[in-house]
């Protein structure tokens, strides 16, 4: 029995940060995926661990179901609702990743392990599996490849379980219904919390419906757009944790809560404004233009509070600087701290610009990249290759 699920990773238009403390925010899926299969053994193959194979890093971790059985709470039931993972269960969990002796350099790695053991655990029980993950997603860079890893996992766990039906001859990737999705969105969302500590929702929400949504404390609303929006996605290659910048803006939170009220208030309108002109119908009173010369004005606003949210790097400094010589408009992506940074690609700009752009900032070591914005959310596909 085998099933793949493919989840994709994303871009954040205005809002991170602020998004955590209840601020309107926009985000859109973007062509990259992470895959994960699943396959139980069958009796002859005589295999009685659980092993995650992640591909790409060429790294193989795997436990004996006796040894998971012995370190896990043993009344944990298989639970058709998703709860959250108890300082006690998680404190298991740790042991069993720390047996596995990460290398340092990817010591990152053990929040997302955690997340698997929880959701696997959660979701199958002690059975023996081999899970296989390879992405196109940049690790720890702000394109979402946590919630990604996430959705694509509980998709997959969810396919086998029986807190869905599904056609298991279906052939071809599959999208789930409203039931499925709302499920695979609420199990990635507790695989989100021990990898983020505080997730707002937004980037599993993103990865599960795919397109394009505006999302304020916890509920969705799907954007409708004919809107051609091209933002070139640059990837400063510093690495950073998301986890510890959300910690970063909300201790600044508690040390200064009237100045950062206004910031989040001011995010807020941020997000409303670029989802109403996202979705405004075009041709109306303002041209493609003049709606992009609003977005770019709405994006280096937002910029300036994320910096002074404190999430902002010189790295990413040095882009928008970068881009600015070209009258771009750029602003960082996702957590910040590095990563990725957004820039707009007005739908006038000629090809030669942009490669100038590209070439710029590819000689200052950064990576460049224009990826499909708004496409499929998870799909699974049952059976061997796809
Ligand atoms: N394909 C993957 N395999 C294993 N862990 C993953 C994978 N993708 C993401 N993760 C986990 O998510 C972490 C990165 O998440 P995060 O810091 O939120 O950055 P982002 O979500 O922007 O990529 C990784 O350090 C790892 O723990
Ligand atoms: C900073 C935040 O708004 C987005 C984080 O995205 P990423 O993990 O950096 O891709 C956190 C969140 O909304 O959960
Ligand atoms: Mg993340």
């Amino acid at each position: 029995m085998e099933v793949k699920a493919k989840a994709p990773g994303k871009i954040i238009l205005s809002g991170e940060h602020a998004v955590v403390h209840g601020s309107t925010a926009v985000a859109a899926s973007i062509d990259l995926y992470t895959y994960v299969s699943l396959r139980f053994p069958t009796p002859s193959d005589d295999d009685d661990t659980l092993t995650l194979q992640l591909k790409d890093m060429a790294l193989e971790f795997s436990w004996p179901i006796s040894r998971i059985k012995e370190a896990l709470p043993a009344s944990s039931p298989l639970s058709s609702i998703p709860t959250s993972c108890s300082m006690e269960y998680a404190r298991s969990i740790a042991a069993l990743v720390e047996e596995q002796n990460i290398p340092e350099a990817k010591i990152g790695l053990a929040a997302g392990i955690s997340a698997f053991l929880w959701l696997y655990t959660s979701i199958q029980g002690f059975k023996p599996a081999t899970v296989v993950i390879t992405s196109e997603l940049p690790l720890g860079s702000g394109l979402g490849s946590s919630a990604a890893f996430c959705v694509a996992l509980s998709a997959a766990l969810l396919a086998f379980s029986d807190s869905v039906s599904l056609d298991i001859n279906h052939q071809g990737w599959l999208v789930f219904g409203e039931k499925e999705h709302e499920l695979v969105n609420r199990w990635a969302f507790e695989g989100e919390k021990i990898i983020h500590g505080k997730p707002s929702g937004i980037d599993n929400t993103v990865s599960t419906y795919g397109n394009m949504i505006k999302f304020r404390s916890g509920s969705l609303t799907r954007i409708k757009t004919n809107m051609p929006l091209k933002m070139l996605i640059t990837n400063t290659k510093v690495r950073r944790n998301t986890k510890a910048l959300v910690a970063g803006v909300s201790e600044r939170t508690l040390r200064h809560p009237d100045a950062m009220s206004f910031v989040f208030s001011a995010v807020d309108s941020i997000g409303k404004e670029l989802s109403t002109i996202i979705q405004s119908p075009s041709p109306d009173d303002l041209s493609i233009t003049e709606k992009e010369e609003k977005i770019e004005e709405l994006m280096e606003m937002n910029q300036g509070l994320l910096q002074s949210m404190g999430v902002s790097h010189s790295s990413i400094e040095t882009v928008l600087q970068t881009t600015l010589k070209y009258k771009l408009a750029s602003k960082l992506t996702g957590a910040g701290g590095g990563g990725c940074v957004l820039t707009l690609l007005p739908t006038l700009l000629s090809g030669t610009v942009v490669d100038k752009v590209i070439s710029e900032l590819e000689s200052c070591g950064f990576q460049c990249l224009i990826a499909g914005i708004g496409g499929s959310g998870t799909q699974i596909f049952f059976g061997g290759s796809s």
